[in-house]
């Protein structure tokens, strides 16, 4: 058997978490040949409906499932893993942007940033998805000690999966056709889909719709606002849409990418494309061995994409300012 990999997931008792676990259990992150165990990290009062729900990933029986630890203690939760998936936080409301969490989850990433250079396995991936996602994630990786920047991501496959399926709707295609799909700067209703770099089965997206004003004036705001209009519908954040965009990251991440190809994810900027060094944008990412990644050199931005990649990138500058005092 293969050595089991840890993944240590916060917040794991939320409606995020209640998505994740059992993907994560059933073989879709790592494949079917790979156990794991799973680290479930709560705050104290959540830690007997947590119980519950490792009662349930029980009855599940899964064969790849070897041990789950259930705590409120950031160095048992973060010990050995391999995977951190950062996901404990508070969710927005009906009418906030996902930055006015700042004041509220910010610090959470403080304590769990130094607890994860204390304790996690040489090699951890560390993945933030409570919001705003960004910034928490700089907040983090600034304070685990040892780790490489270069092994943090804050979410942004949510946005790309969407994009993609809003285009192969607009195009009347399957949503497997559209490749290429960069989500640029912040997990915010900043951020650019750039349907000029996306393809539709290898052809430009912008051609193959031919109707530049629905992608500018609908298709956009479609995209950055998604997140609003399922708060709207359902009274809560995505769940299971969100946990398949945890698992796709991964994923993502430990595959060679497929050749021409690139996903979207934030990652600690090296200066690409005129974004500030150290902030932590999404941009064209791929990896072809699966552990390290790249920055896809050449996409073409004009003058319009760099204006749209300019704003977000001065809104994850202002998230920055607003969180100096945990720097
Ligand atoms: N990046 C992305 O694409 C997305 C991000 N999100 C964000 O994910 C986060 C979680 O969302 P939900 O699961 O819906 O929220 P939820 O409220 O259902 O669950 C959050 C869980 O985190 C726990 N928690 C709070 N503080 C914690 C701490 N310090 N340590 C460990 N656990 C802690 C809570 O007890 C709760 O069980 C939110 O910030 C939400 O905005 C949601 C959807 C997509
Ligand atoms: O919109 C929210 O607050 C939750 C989220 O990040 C998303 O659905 O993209």
């Amino acid at each position: 058997m293969k050595t089991p990999i840890t993944v240590s997931v916060t917040g794991a008792a939320g409606q995020i978490g209640y998505a994740l676990l059992f993907r994560i259990a059933s073989g879709a992150m790592f494949g079917p040949e790979q156990p794991v165990n799973l680290r479930l990290i709560e705050i104290e009062p959540a830690l007997p409906a947590l119980e519950g729900v490792v009662m349930e990933l029980d009855d599940c029986a899964f064969p790849l499932l070897q041990d789950v630890v259930t705590t409120a203690d950031l160095d048992e939760g973060f010990k050995e893993a391999n995977w951190v998936l950062l996901v404990g936080s508070v969710p927005r409301k009906d009418g906030m942007e996902r930055n006015d969490l700042l004041g509220i989850n910010g610090k959470i990433f403080t304590g769990q940033g130094e607890a994860i250079g204390r304790s996690a396995a040489e090699d951890v991936r560390v993945l933030v998805v409570g919001n705003p996602c960004n910034t928490n994630c700089l907040i983090a990786m600034h304070h685990a000690s040892g780790v490489p920047k270069e092994r943090f991501f804050a979410m942004t496959m949510l946005d790309e999966n969407r994009a993609k399926s809003q285009l192969a709707v607009k195009a009347g295609v399957h949503s497997s056709a559209v490749t290429n799909m960069c989500i640029w700067g912040n997990h915010s209703s900043t951020q650019y889909p750039d349907f000029y770099s996306a393809k539709i089965n290898g052809v430009s997206a912008a051609e193959v719709i031919g109707d530049e004003a629905w992608l500018k004036e609908t298709f956009i705001p479609a995209v950055q606002q998604r997140g609003s209009a399922i708060i709207k519908a359902r009274g809560a954040s995505s769940a299971a849409s969100a946990a398949n965009g945890v698992v796709d990251t991964v994923k993502r991440l430990t595959t060679p990418t497929p050749a021409g190809d690139w996903f979207s994810v934030a990652v600690c900027s090296p200066g690409a494309y005129g974004i500030d060094e150290g902030l932590i944008a999404s941009m064209p990412i791929r990896t072809d061995d699966g552990e390290t990644w790249s920055v896809v050199e050449g996409v073409q931005v004009n003058a319009f994409s760099r204006a749209k990649i300019d704003a977000s990138v001065a809104e994850l500058n202002a998230e920055k300012d607003a969180v100096s005092a945990l720097l």
